[in-house]
């Protein structure tokens, strides 16, 4: 354990071996139906024994020295080492009331060596005592941030271990592999166990695995998108009804609608959730040539915004002849939506267009809107078809992830280029297995770690 705690930032490392026990309102603030104040450290079942007699029972909760009783609560201990965090573990599950939860934290910090748990310093206890690997750790990170429903699902799937253990069969494989190829080096042809044909197998595994992490590396970013959220961007002339649709889709005047042409100037964006699907719609300025120095930067960060959307619509008004630069715009990923259908005087225009799909609405009177709607999620969702083609589910979720994934690929690309030199060979493995083994993360993990925490609520 030494070896990677040696790293860790000078005020993570006197946390760590400080054997001080924490404690935090694990639960949210303020006013609830119970409040669970979570205890954690050599001190824990000391600070039970000191506050009630209780071991999950419902029993009351008295100050240390005073004795006065602060609540009635019921209390539930977590021996060591099955717990979350690997040490004891004691709850107080309290009622949900700023003065109990107060009066409980106040009496906890009269007991010697207990102070407030930093954030995200359960977690991080969880990891020094092996209970996660930073997968995991990022994967409670993802939990504790996610929105949707598809979003829970994929953070729960990294925790379980799942995703880890993929890797960490590859980078076992790539060791087995290195064995191999260091065993030439010192034995060469001398050694009758280190035969050509076993070596052979040795270069055949390299190169299955080389295609495999290939294979997973060009998944679109699907896990990426899932997790951040799918970026759709609404496009068209001035006056079409972009802000409009926005405003229909948003259910709120999210952005100002007027007939005045080039009203909206800025991106302006709203999240929604379709169909357990995390999606950020960006309102953008209306396309067009114009010499109003405001009004071409809104044009310009609306092909910004075009360029970087995972899908687009074009907004276009029923009854205007298309503009040519509005329809360069549609591509496979656009959904075109002919709005104001309502003075279309029932004549929906017939488009050549190469776009996704064609979908004729009507933001004011609302009609095509929930078609048009089902449309949109149907096509968020086919971003992430085939997610679950690959046996394992295996998405990749983070840039961190794939960066080292992308290194151990080059790494095996040059040990393929030549796998009869056997040191460079074996170098060459090393050098792969480093960078497969910095996702589960016991090498150079500080940093990370000190960003993850960060973001972590107290008490988690
Ligand atoms: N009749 C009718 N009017 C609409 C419809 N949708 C939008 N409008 C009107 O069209 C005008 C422009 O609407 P906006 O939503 O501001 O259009 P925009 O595309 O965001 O405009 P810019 O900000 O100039 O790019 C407003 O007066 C809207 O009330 C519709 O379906 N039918």
């Amino acid at each position: 354990m030494q070896r990677w705690i040696r790293g860790r930032s000078a005020a993570s490392a006197a946390r760590y071996f400080s054997q001080d026990t924490i404690y935090a309102l694990s639960s949210a603030e303020g006013r609830a139906g119970v409040a669970v104040v979570r205890i954690s450290g050599p001190m824990a079942d000391t600070c039970l024994a000191q506050m009630t007699t209780a071991r999950a029972v419902v029993r009351n909760i008295h100050h240390p020295s005073t004795k006065e009783v602060l609540d009635s609560a019921m209390a539930i201990r977590f021996p060591q080492p099955k717990s979350f965090t690997g040490e004891d573990i004691v709850e107080l599950h309290l009622h949900g009331s700023r003065p109990v939860v107060t009066g409980v934290l106040q009496a906890l910090s009269t007991i010697p060596s207990c102070r407030p748990a930093e954030p995200g310093e359960f977690t991080e206890r969880a990891f020094d005592n092996h209970k996660m690997d930073l997968m995991q750790v990022e994967g409670l990170a993802d939990l504790l941030n996610s929105e949707t429903e598809a979003q829970r699902k994929q953070a729960l799937h990294q925790i379980s271990g799942s995703v880890g253990q993929v890797y960490e069969d590859w980078r076992l494989t790539l060791v087995r592999c290195m064995a191999h190829a260091e065993a030439n080096i010192d034995f060469g042809d001398d050694e009758d166990d280190v035969t050509d044909a076993a070596y052979d197998a040795v270069v055949d595994k390299v190169r299955e695995l080389h295609a495999s992490i290939g294979r997973h590396l060009a998944d679109g970013r699907r896990g990426e998108i899932l997790r951040n959220g799918v970026q759709v961007a609404i496009l068209g002339a001035p006056n079409a009804g972009k802000s409009s649709l926005l405003n229909v889709l948003a259910r709120r005047d999210a952005a100002i609608v007027s007939p005045i042409a080039g009203t909206t100037r800025d991106i302006v964006q709203v999240p929604l959730n379709l169909g357990g699907y995390p999606v950020t719609l960006s309102d953008t300025a209306g396309i067009r040539e114009t010499d109003d120095v405001i009004e071409k930067e809104g044009v310009q960060r609306a092909h910004k915004c075009r360029a970087e959307a995972h899908l687009k619509i074009l907004v276009v008004d029923a009854n205007d002849t298309l503009d040519p630069s509005v329809v360069d715009l549609v591509d496979a990923n656009t959904i075109v939506v002919l709005n104001k259908l309502d003075l279309a005087a029932n004549q929906i225009p017939q488009l050549a267009l190469q776009a996704a799909a064609m979908c004729p609405i009507s933001c004011v009177e609302g009609t095509g809107v929930d078609a048009f709607l089902q449309t949109l999620q149907a096509h968020v969702k086919n971003l992430f078809a085939g997610a679950n083609d690959d046996a394992q589910g295996l998405l990749i979720t983070r840039e961190r992830h794939r960066t080292h994934l992308q290194d151990c690929v080059t790494h095996l690309k040059s040990f393929l280029e030549h796998p009869y030199e056997s040191e460079l060979a074996a170098e060459d493995l090393r050098r792969a297995i480093q960078s497969i083994g910095r996702i589960v993360g016991r090498i150079d993990v500080e940093d990370i770690l000190d960003v993850l925490f960060r973001d972590f609520c107290i008490g988690k």
